[in-house]
């Protein structure tokens, strides 16, 4: 078992994926995150965002490189031991199960649990707190299809909670929120962050949000790593139009860069276009 990377929470070496053999998406990607930071990755899309954070969380092998958490080659971990430590919210959930939200937040515990326990006492009142958190309290006897998008997506937040995650990964957790349910998901995310050390890596695709938030960035484009710093130091003019293909302003605001989209870059005409 290897011991890279022992002060990273997380760490990549050389990973590779790809859908087809012929054209790799990630080709060689190398990236660390330390204990306690957040860090945001961005990206157009189809950049290889989402095909990163499942290799970071073992929803899917690499066929190259290797992930460690904490020193350790994931690829050698028990999955129950993975899932004591770390939680990935995916970009959408299961819409067909009836089953409580309760229901649900209480399988967020099931890693913590031996196979002869039940989810009671002290696993009880971790519930209670995830619902809490989350502002699933008053919903959690409804049934899950009964819920919008948006308080969907809560509950299944409230489950990853349960599991009481060192690190959290997030694909595009905003995606079906209401600003202000946005803007408490990222707060309560900056408070788990803040006063209890959680790691947490997000993708994400509002770029204003990923600013505010973030401690660092990952740009990613063609499933490569084109930018990294902190959120002044990437989101720059020239950012913008060489990774998003974008015109735009950038102010600054109490120090955290926010950025205005003003158009697309137009291409200038090749010589031989301008022959025809
Ligand atoms: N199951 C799949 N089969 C084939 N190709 C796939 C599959 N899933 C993703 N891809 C392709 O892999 C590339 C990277 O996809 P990925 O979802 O990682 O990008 P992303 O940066 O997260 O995109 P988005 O911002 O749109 O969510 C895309 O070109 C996508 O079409």
């Amino acid at each position: 078992m290897s011991t890279m990377n022992k002060a990273s929470a997380l760490a990549a070496a050389g990973l590779k994926y790809g859908y087809h053999a012929s054209s790799p998406i990630v080709n060689g990607l190398n990236m660390q995150v330390s204990p306690g930071e957040w860090l945001g990755i961005v990206g157009p899309n189809g950049s290889g965002k989402s095909t990163v954070l499942r290799m970071l969380a073992r929803l899917v092998s690499p066929q190259g490189g290797m992930v460690t958490m904490e020193g350790k080659d994931m690829a050698f971990m028990d999955t129950k031991a993975i899932a004591r430590q770390m939680t990935m919210l995916t970009q959408t959930q299961e819409s067909s199960l009836d089953i409580t939200v309760r229901e649900l937040v209480r399988r967020g515990r099931n890693p913590h649990l031996k196979w002869y326990e039940e989810c009671r006492g002290k696993h009880e009142e971790v519930v209670d707190w995830a619902l809490q958190v989350t502002s699933m309290s008053e919903l959690q006897n409804r049934s899950l299809l009964e819920l919008s998008g948006g308080e969907r997506q809560r509950a299944w937040l409230a489950m990853c909670m349960a599991q009481t995650p060192r690190i959290l990964l997030l694909d595009e957790p905003t995606t079906y929120l209401d600003i202000a349910h946005q803007l408490e998901l990222m707060e309560l995310i900056r408070e788990l962050n803040r006063e209890q050390g959680i790691t947490v890596v997000m993708v994400l695709h509002d770029l204003n949000q990923a600013a505010r938030y973030c401690d660092r960035i990952i740009a990613m484009k063609q499933g490569a790593i084109v930018r990294e710093g902190t959120p002044t130091d990437v989101f720059r003019v020239e950012f913008f139009r060489e990774v998003f293909g974008i015109e735009a302003k950038v102010y600054h605001d109490d120090g955290v860069p926010v950025y205005l989209p003003c158009g697309i870059v137009q291409q200038k005409p090749t010589a031989a276009a301008a022959a025809i």
